[in-house]
Parts: C-alpha cells; structure tokens; sequence
C-alpha cells in the first residue's frame, strides 16, 4: 500500500497518562524513525504496557500528543491501522480455531499480508499450522501473536514484552531477524524487555522508563559511551553538564560524561545495560 509518509513514525510528546491518582506517564517524548529498534526497559509498573496502550490509542492520554504515522493515535483510520503491528502482553482470541485457520482469519484483516512471510515464520518458529490455538504452549502462543503482527510487514511494529515465553534458540532467532527487518524495510520497532543482553545485541536505541519518566531515551551507544558510574568523595560538586540519573550516597549514575576530570572524582566506570538497570532500582 502505497501510503508515503514525511516525518517521522512514532512521535510522542509531553504524554501523560493518569489511573485516578496515580499519574502512570508522566511527560513522555520520543521519536521513532526509520530502521530503529528501541528496547524499552523498566521495572514492574514503570508504565511500559500503559505507554505501548496510549502510542496504539488503545488508552486516552491526559496530556500530550502522539503522532502514529503522523496521525494522532485517538483518531487512527483503519489504512494507518493496517501498517500497524502490535504483539500485547497477554494474548488472545482466535481459541476454537487450528493455527491456519487463525492465520487465514487475521490475514484478511491486512491487504499486505505475505503468506510467504507467514509460512516461513511458520517454520522457523516450529509451529504447527494444524495444532490448536487452545493447546498451544505459551511460547507458541507468543510466537503465533508475533506472526500476526508482523507477516504484513507493518511500517510500526509494537512488541510488549515479546520473548518473555520464548524459549533461548527462538528469542535469538526472532530478535535477531527483528532487527533486520526494521532495517531492511524501514520500518520502526519499539520493544520492551527485561532482557537486557537480548537488547544490548539488537536494539540501536534504548529507552528506561522509571516512575512513568523515560530517564534515558538514546541510541546504545549513546548510553555505552556516555553513562558512567561515578564514585565521588563526600562533598565533591558535579560539573552542571552532568545529568544525574540516579544517585546511592558516594555512587551517582550520571549522563553525559565525556571524561571530564574533576576533584572528588574517585573513579568513573562504564556499564552494561544490567548493571545500569541495577544501579538504577537498588
Ligand atoms: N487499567 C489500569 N487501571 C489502574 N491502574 C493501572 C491500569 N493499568 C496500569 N495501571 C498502573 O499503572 C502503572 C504502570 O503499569 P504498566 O502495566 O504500564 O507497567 P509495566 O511497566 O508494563 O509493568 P510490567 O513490567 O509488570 O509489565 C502501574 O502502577 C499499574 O498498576
């Protein structure tokens, strides 16, 4: 479908989201463009699901806006829609039907579904098409959903939490393959994980939401070259152009560093996505 778009895929600005008093996003931006892979991450309750939601205009936001497309997400038409690939959380429907019955069901929704596409997930995910959806495994289940959204090459791919039921060979094969597709058909993919080594070696970009703020929104390499754990004597200052992202007494986690050298400064040491998780939520 022939729907040329200017600008970039997902915009989402000053976004906040509230369930009665709790205020689950609170001034989200960022901006998805072609051929990125986001790994979002954040711990139980950071409000991933709720921002994945609200992007879909499955959830009304309270503030803010989101572009989908370049189209605001309260209003989606069914042709943005159909360029719109979602994997939820929690999977269903299609019960009562085999696998191909299911497939046959979803694809008419999408005037560009490639049964190629499908077949060959198909087998790569070692489904069966004449298996039951009701009897399928919970990996199975995730894997089938992950068909569903993407065998129509969508321009936006939304994956909540993909491969939390996939076992090790199928997460690497699917994430890997993910990457390339984005890549290759200038798509954009935002995906959450508490998987932090499957997203160090696919995503270009991450995101950590904390407390429903996103703390880092960057590219990978941003944040390898860039975040350090600084272990400062007492009383030392840090330079303003430091960001301080999160602080355990003489430990700051700061962005931003570029080798600065100043008094106090103990040591500063780079960190892997898990360790910067880590020191982030003690
Ligand atoms: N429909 C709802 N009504 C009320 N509160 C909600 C609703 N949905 C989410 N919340 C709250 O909003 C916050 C963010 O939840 P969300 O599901 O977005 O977190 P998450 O980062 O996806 O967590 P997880 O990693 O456990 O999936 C939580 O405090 C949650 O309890």
């Amino acid at each position: 479908m022939d729907m040329t778009l200017e600008g970039p895929l997902l915009a989402v600005r000053g976004l906040k989201k509230r369930f009665g008093d709790k205020l689950a996003l609170d001034g989200i931006d960022l901006t998805l463009e072609p051929g990125m892979v986001m790994g979002l991450l954040g711990e139980n309750g950071a409000g991933k699901s709720t921002l994945m939601r609200t992007i879909l205009g499955l959830l009304a936001a309270d503030e803010g806006e989101v572009l989908t497309l370049g189209q605001s997400s309260d209003v989606l038409d069914k042709q943005h829609k159909t360029r719109i690939g979602y994997v939820p959380q929690q999977h269903f429907g299609y019960e009562g039907f085999s696998v191909e019955r299911a497939l046959a069901l979803h694809s008419g929704f999408y005037p560009d579904w490639d049964k190629a596409l499908e077949q060959s997930w198909l087998t790569r995910f070692g489904l069966d098409a004449k298996a039951q959806v009701n009897r399928l495994s919970l990996g199975q289940r995730q894997s089938l959903a992950i068909i569903m959204a993407m065998a129509y090459r969508p321009s936006l791919l939304i994956l909540d939490e993909p491969v939390a039921s996939l076992d090790p060979s199928a997460r690497r094969r699917f994430m890997g393959d993910l990457f390339e597709l984005a890549l290759e058909s200038g798509s954009a993919v935002l995906f959450s994980s508490h998987i932090t080594s499957d997203l160090e070696r696919v995503a270009s970009h991450v995101a950590l939401l904390k407390d429903g703020k996103l703390l880092i929104c960057s590219e990978l390499d941003g944040v390898r070259e860039s975040v350090r754990l600084l272990n400062l004597a007492p009383g030392t200052k840090l330079p303003p152009t430091l960001k301080i992202l999160g602080r355990q007494g003489n430990r700051v986690v700061v962005d931003g560093y570029q080798n600065e050298q100043f008094e106090g400064l103990l040591a500063a040491e780079p960190l892997n996505l898990e360790q910067l998780f880590m020191e982030l939520h003690p």
